[in-house]
């Protein structure tokens, strides 16, 4: 019978604790039939009936698999368990049914009740190797971690400054991962499977949120929150359920007020820390996610706006999410907000449990927390005094009580069953795949066209290039009227040199700029690298021919050159393209704008010195001269000279010798090798474009090291 179930049976930690048996009398512990939401619906199956109590210390694997198989229809995330605490608990659902049978209605609200995932982990260790200062040359970063996530729950990982936090979020949620100088180990089980975080659809399911709040500056924050949902969520979703969903989105987390506002950055003033932070984080809610984890969501807000995102992040833990963050020095009333909290000392567990029980066991080490004192602040106090050993030898080290057993790391089908998004029997599969690639160039094209629309920075490049067409014009003047070839070599020179700088440099640094956006929506799966590539091309050509045109416009006709229109549109044109594809892979392989910046010398003054200007080619050392087949100006120089004295070299005149023949020899330019120095011009965009391309998907997918 081809129905979706979904089985469900929760058991909370009070209920394994004390007496199951009495707890099931209140009806607790019960295996409850769901056929989506009909609770009265009851499955068919050979084995279980309707009704039929589970045993939870009971419930072995055998048992399990005839659910899996009555529910597991391929797209169905059948039974999950958690061997927490040493008894299994079932949370069954249909994680793809549920998410994927979602009403009209939820797919339109944000904090829609959703299937919590169940996250576990061990034996996390993170080891920084070839340290001189520490003994074996090695430093332990994370020693041993373990800890669990419980959906509905906010869960807090505190410490002081250094004691391994971020890593821990990191490694969890794939983004930290073995190299040279760092050993990444870990035990990640999702779903009761063993998992490799730093998979793809692992992290998926998990929406992270950076400290650093890398969002467009341009946008806004409905358009941040709008541009993430229509690209992260199914085709299915219409244009007003996405709207809808973000409107709502923007109200929970009480963006009203600013969410027309541009977001903002170094350059434009924006929206205040604290809206930036909940646009961050709507921006990620919105694939309404199971698990969510957040670096530092509180860093830098006053305590309002502290509380005001947990209580954004408690909301959604109510929906049925498991949330993971890391703070710093809570205020009381923040830290009685959180249900559980993991207090990291030196990269070992020092306390892992909940809020309310953390006194007592601070008070069976002698810690009584006192009245009228902030918990955290105290808590954090005790913690600064205690060294790995000392925590060792008063036994303040909290031991793993998971007890998971060691089991291989599951890959496709299993891993993708265990998560959700396997193989499915819906015969309109389609409509829950991703937005295709088509969609994702064009939302990228849109958001960048905005950007350029709105950017300063954007109006300053037209305007100076401006300045400096009518200054190279002033200066060259009428000289291409054959007054002196020299000075209109130099004129056609310069309007090259004007292009060459005014379209590669901003790119240079606009594509560094922008890489932690990118890196952000690449890691939480908005879009593919060639997407964006290619979106980022489009709008780059636009602008460089744009920019062309304004440069010729002035330069052409104020220096009177002879040569056709057309052709220095289409020679400048190529320059400008083959020297921002230079300037997009220096870009792409470069840290920041900063850096990208120092390259600046690398990329342009070879141009300058193998074009032949100062000194000709074949004075340049043999083994230097290959250099001058990646200079693009040169080969535009050499085109531009045949576009304008072409037809005057080739002129029989009586004036002897031919000043516009000799211009061209001196420039080693032959008439027979046009289509040559086109082909070399094309080559090097191709060539710098795709080298480009496979930087930036190489980084895309190292995050770290
Ligand atoms: N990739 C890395 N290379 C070198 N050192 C690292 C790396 N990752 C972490 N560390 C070091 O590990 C330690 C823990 O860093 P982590 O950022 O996790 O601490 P934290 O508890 O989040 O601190 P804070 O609260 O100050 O942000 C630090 O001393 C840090 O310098």
């Amino acid at each position: 019978m081809n129905e979706h179930y979904c089985i469900e049976l929760r058991i909370s930690e009070e209920d394994i604790s004390s007496d199951i048996e009495q707890k099931k009398e209140h009806g607790h512990g019960f295996l409850h039939r769901h056929h989506h939401h009909d609770h009265s619906t009851y499955f068919d199956s050979d084995k279980w009936t309707a009704g039929e109590e589970i045993h939870p210390g009971l419930l072995t694997r055998s048992q399990i698999a005839p659910i899996s198989s009555i529910c597991g229809l391929a797209d169905t995330k059948a039974v999950t368990m958690t061997e927490a605490a040493g008894i299994y608990d079932v949370s069954s659902n249909i994680l793809n049914g549920s998410r994927r049978a979602s009403t009209t209605e939820e797919r339109r609200n944000p904090f829609a009740i959703r299937e919590g995932s169940c996250f576990v982990w061990q034996n996390v260790n993170m080891t920084l190797m070839h340290q001189q200062n520490d003994k074996n040359g090695k430093r332990e970063i994370l020693n041993d971690v373990w800890g669990q996530l419980q959906p509905g729950k906010i869960t807090a990982i505190m410490g002081i400054s250094g004691a391994g936090k971020t890593s821990l979020l990191h490694v969890l949620s794939g983004r930290s991962q073995s190299s040279k100088k760092l050993t990444v180990e870990s035990d990640i089980r999702m779903n009761k499977i063993r998992v490799d975080p730093s998979n793809i659809e692992v992290r998926k399911q998990i929406a992270f949120v950076t400290q650093d709040d890398a969002l467009q500056s341009t946008s806004t924050p409905r358009e941040a929150i709008a541009f993430s949902a229509k690209l992260r969520l199914p085709r299915i979703t219409k244009d007003d359920e996405i709207k809808e969903l973000t409107e709502k989105m923007i109200v929970e987390l009480g963006l009203e007020e600013c969410a027309d506002t541009m977001i903002g950055g170094e350059l434009v003033k924006g929206i205040s820390g604290g809206e930036r932070k909940r646009t961050s984080i709507g921006v990620e809610l919105v694939t309404k996610p199971s698990l969510v984890f957040l670096d530092e969501p509180t860093s830098g807000l006053d305590s309002v706006s502290a509380l005001q995102v947990i209580n954004v992040l408690k909301k959604i833990a109510h929906a049925g999410c498991s949330v993971l963050f890391t703070i710093h020095q809570p205020s009381s009333e923040l830290f009685a907000s959180f249900d559980n909290f993991i207090l990291l000392n030196r990269g070992v567990v020092m306390y892992q449990g909940s809020v309310d029980k953390c006194p007592d066991f601070f008070a069976e080490h002698n810690y009584a927390i006192p009245h009228h004192y902030n918990p955290a602040d105290f808590i954090m106090t005790i913690a600064q005094k205690y060294t790995k050993e000392m925590m060792a030898d008063e036994s303040f080290c909290t031991k793993n009580k998971l007890s998971l057993q060691a089991d291989e790391v599951a890959k496709g089908e299993e891993m993708r069953m265990s998560l959700g998004v396997g193989k499915s029997t819906h015969t309109n599969d389609n409509e829950w795949k991703h937005v295709s690639f088509f969609t994702e160039v064009q939302l990228l094209f849109k958001r960048e066209m905005k950007n350029t629309m709105r950017s300063k920075l954007v109006r300053a490049r037209f305007a100076l290039t401006t300045f400096i067409s009518l200054l190279v014009g002033c200066i060259f003047y009428n000289v291409g009227n054959g007054r002196d070839i020299n000075s209109h070599f130099g004129s056609m020179v310069m309007m090259l040199m004007i292009s060459m700088f005014s379209t590669a440099l901003p790119t240079l640094v606009g594509f560094s700029d922008e890489r932690p956006v990118f890196l952000r929506e690449y890691s939480t799966n908005h879009y593919s690298t060639v997407s964006y590539f290619i979106s980022k091309l489009v709008m780059e050509a636009l602008i460089t021919l744009i920019q062309v045109l304004e440069i010729l416009l002035v330069v052409y006709f104020m220096v009177d050159l002879q040569g056709s229109f057309a052709e220095f549109v289409a020679i400048e044109f190529s320059l400008a393209m083959a020297s921002t594809a230079t300037a997009v892979l220096v870009g792409c392989s470069v840290e920041d704008p900063k850096m990208a910046i120092e390259f600046m010398p690398v990329i342009f003054l070879p141009q300058i010195l193998f074009a032949g200007l100062f000194v000709r080619t074949e004075l340049i050392p043999v083994w230097l001269r290959w250099a001058q087949y990646l200079c693009a100006l040169m080969y535009a120089v050499r085109l531009a000279l045949l576009a304008e004295f072409g037809d005057c070299a080739s002129m029989t005149t009586v004036q002897m010798p031919n000043p516009c023949k000799n211009l061209l020899e001196a420039n080693m330019v032959e008439e027979n090798d046009k289509a040559i120095y086109w082909a070399i011009l094309w080559g090097l965009f191709v060539v710098f474009r795709l080298s480009g391309l496979i930087v930036l998907r190489k980084k895309a997918t190292k995050f770290f090291d």
